[in-house]
């Protein structure tokens, strides 16, 4: 069934992004391709990395990851959620309630005035904006018409995001990555993010890193070529994901969001996440109850994702005239901004 329903025409993708998407009738979830090889996070680790400063941004010692390599794909790898199981709450309070605030862009300011979209996390009444929140940008932000990123629209990129993901990049061997975008999706139970390439950094030999956080998603990883056919893994709350060397630039899509399983629910997050266990140098903090009220009730329905990019590689300026480079997102049905992705919204 599988084969069959991958073929070999040219939407073969898109046969299979339509068949995870789709509601009637369920689909046969028996049919994902799991990666296929593990290794122990020592065998690829090159580079020494202190536990301690891992623990600082809320991360398990090194020797206790599960990292993953997927036959066929070089440098692609899948961490089995490395997170500290009290830690994770904070990176979720982060992407709902910092990472909203300006200056940082959102969808929101597209359809509403900066003093409006100021308090993203305390305007609870009538609906929330929480729940219309789609994407925010951090650092060069990513422009949504022009596919591009520019010198002229950058803000500062968070000191905490970027001590994470240096220290995830320093573990797969790439010591030098600086953190210098990111997109932040905020998915709900009816969402989708169409099948797209991310091309628009402009040195591509830079890793691209993908945090998840709160319900599961079917992640679909294809070619390089729009039409190759995908193969579907699951992520959870917590997995990480590396897109480097010839995986960098392949096609992916998240048809669909799943309910997260059991163990990686906001539920069991909580009963850790007010645990004062962390010591004073942390860039961790905990997260208050009131807080984590908030965050798990969102989290019941919802799924963050946080992708994080190097565009300019080391001594590398933005040209005059923008790059040709292009995200290549396609419309699968609704549309929030210039973001095509598919699920019912407001906004
Ligand atoms: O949500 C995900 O897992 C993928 C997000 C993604 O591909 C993107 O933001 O470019
Ligand atoms: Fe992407």
């Amino acid at each position: 069934m599988a084969a069959s329903l991958a073929g070999s025409g040219e939407d073969a993708f898109r046969r299979i992004f339509k068949f995870y998407k789709g509601r009637q009738p369920p689909p046969d979830f028996n049919l994902h391709i799991y990666i296929s090889r593990s290794s122990s996070a020592n065998d690829w680790c090159v580079f020494l990395l202190s536990d301690v400063e891992g623990a600082r941004v809320g991360l398990r010692p090194l020797r206790d990851w599960r990292a993953f390599s997927l036959q066929g794909y070089p440098g692609f790898i899948f961490i089995s959620n490395p997170f500290r199981m009290d830690c994770q709450a904070f990176w979720i309070r982060q992407c709902l309630k910092t990472y909203t605030q300006k200056p940082n862009v959102c969808n929101l300011d597209l359809h509403m005035s900066p003093s409006d979209t100021q308090d993203i996390w305390g305007k609870r009444e009538p609906k929330t904006l929480l729940e219309r929140l789609r994407w925010v940008t951090l650092g060069y932000h990513y422009n949504w018409d022009t596919k591009t990123y520019s010198a002229s629209h950058h803000t500062p990129f968070p000191a905490d995001l970027h001590s994470l993901s240096l220290h995830i990049t320093a573990a797969c061997g790439f010591p030098e990555f600086n953190a210098q975008a990111g997109i932040l999706n905020y998915y709900h139970s009816d969402s989708s993010l169409g099948i797209h390439v991310d091309e628009s950094e402009l040195d591509h030999s830079c890793p691209l890193l993908s945090f998840s956080f709160g319900q599961s998603a079917i992640f679909l990883l294809g070619g390089i070529r729009r039409q190759d056919s995908p193969i579907a893994m699951y992520m959870h709350s917590g997995d990480v994901m590396v897109m480097s060397g010839q995986s960098r630039l392949l096609y992916h899509a998240v048809p669909r969001i799943l309910p997260a399983l059991w163990g990686h629910t906001a539920e069991k997050m909580e009963a850790c996440s007010l645990v004062p266990s962390l010591q004073d140098t942390t860039v961790v903090e905990p997260v208050s109850q009131e807080d984590w009220m908030v965050c798990s009730r969102y989290l019941q329905s919802s799924r963050l994702n946080v992708t994080v990019r190097q565009v300019l590689g080391p001594g590398q300026c933005f040209p005059e005239t923008p790059s040709s480079h292009q995200r290549t997102d396609k419309i699968t049905d609704g549309e929030y901004g210039k973001r095509k992705r598919s699920s019912s919204c407001d906004c």
